[in-house]
């Protein structure tokens, strides 16, 4: 049995990598801060080290965007350095690293899709910590992946989905920003995209390493992609409450958020062959798990 170590077992990437259908022979491990603290970079090593592993998946990370603007050590600690821990242990045992970061790393301002080399910016303490990851993984490691994703949601774990569906059950009115761009990613269509890279890098050396950029396909804003939320799920019976479109001026949060999270999908399309769904189609994916199929 060939083992892949996959860290942030308990989230919502962790979760559908364990629903993943591996294929017979290959099998996984998934941790979470139980089993091993991505705040303790020996124990990283260690851990890397202590078995003849395929690959590592690192999609463990702290994503609380606005608490991470207080409490910047932590996330600079699992973001960055976690990351840093795992580049070197998986150069130095020659390992595969599959690492997932985030549209976060960018500042907002280009006006297309942002591609794999473009510049980066970012605007929080999240997506410098995240950049820092970025930076570590490409500047220790030989055989590494970075899939840089945004805006994750699933049917388990804190997402913009579930907090949409959670207020509009207790309020008439919700205000959504209307000027913040990007694309939703179903945890189950990342999980599908690290796996492959996973498992094609786990089987060959020569396989294209680098950093790649992966969501659904098409695009929205947070406003349109929260009026989809309750279109789809009034069709199931759930709330359908108004959605006022608002400036990100009027919504006020500790962390800054880019303008355009658009992500330009060629690099991994040509690398690997992947190409996403559209992102209404994941999200009727997983209102289907949340509250059912649609009536008829
Ligand atoms: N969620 C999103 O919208 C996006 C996520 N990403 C990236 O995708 C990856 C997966 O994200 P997602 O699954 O949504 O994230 P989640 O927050 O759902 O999962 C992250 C997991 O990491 C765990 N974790 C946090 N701190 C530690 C620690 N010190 N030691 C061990 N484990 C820890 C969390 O545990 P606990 O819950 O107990 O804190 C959680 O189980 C991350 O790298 C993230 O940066 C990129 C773009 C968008
Ligand atoms: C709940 C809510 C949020 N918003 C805004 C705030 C923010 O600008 C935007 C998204 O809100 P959230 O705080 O839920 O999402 P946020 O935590 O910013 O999501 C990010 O998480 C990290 C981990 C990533 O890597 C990013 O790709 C992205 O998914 O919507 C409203 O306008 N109205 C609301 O009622």
């Amino acid at each position: 049995m060939r083992e892949i170590l996959i860290t942030g077992g308990n989230g919502q990437l962790g979760t559908e990598l364990k629903r993943y259908p591996w294929p017979a022979g290959w099998a996984i491990v998934a941790v979470d801060i139980d089993e091993l603290d991505l705040r303790d970079t020996a124990a990283i090593e260690a851990t890397v080290a202590s078995r003849p592993w395929a690959a590592v998946i690192s999609g463990g990370a702290y994503t609380a965007v606005d608490k991470a603007e207080e409490d910047s050590v932590t996330a600079w600690a699992v973001n960055a350095l976690a990351p840093a821990a795992f580049a070197k242990a998986c150069r130095a045992a020659d390992i595969p690293l599959v690492h997932v970061s985030t549209d976060y790393v960018f500042d907002g301002a280009k006006q297309g899709r942002w591609a794999p080399g473009d510049a980066t910016g970012p605007l929080g303490v999240y997506g410098a910590s995240k950049l820092g990851g970025d930076l570590a993984v490409a500047t220790s490691c030989r055989r590494y992946a970075i899939v840089r994703t945004s805006w994750v949601v699933s049917a388990h774990g804190n997402n913009f989905i579930k907090t949409m569906l959670r207020v509009g059950a207790e309020r008439d009115t919700l205000r959504v920003v209307d000027d913040q761009h990007g694309a939703p990613t179903a945890a189950a269509d990342l999980a599908a995209a690290v796996a492959t890279i996973a498992l094609r890098m786990a089987d060959d050396a020569q396989a294209p390493a680098g950093t790649f950029h992966f969501s659904n396909a098409g695009e929205t804003t947070w406003c349109g992609f929260a009026r989809e939320i309750f279109a789809r799920a009034a069709q199931r019976g759930g709330p359908s409450p108004h959605v006022e479109a608002i400036a990100t001026a009027d919504y006020p949060t500790p962390a800054r958020r880019p303008a355009n999270s658009r992500l330009d999908h060629t690099a991994i399309q040509a690398a690997y062959g992947i190409t996403p769904r559209a992102w209404q189609d994941a999200l009727d994916d997983i209102l289907d798990e949340l509250i059912g199929a649609a009536k008829k």
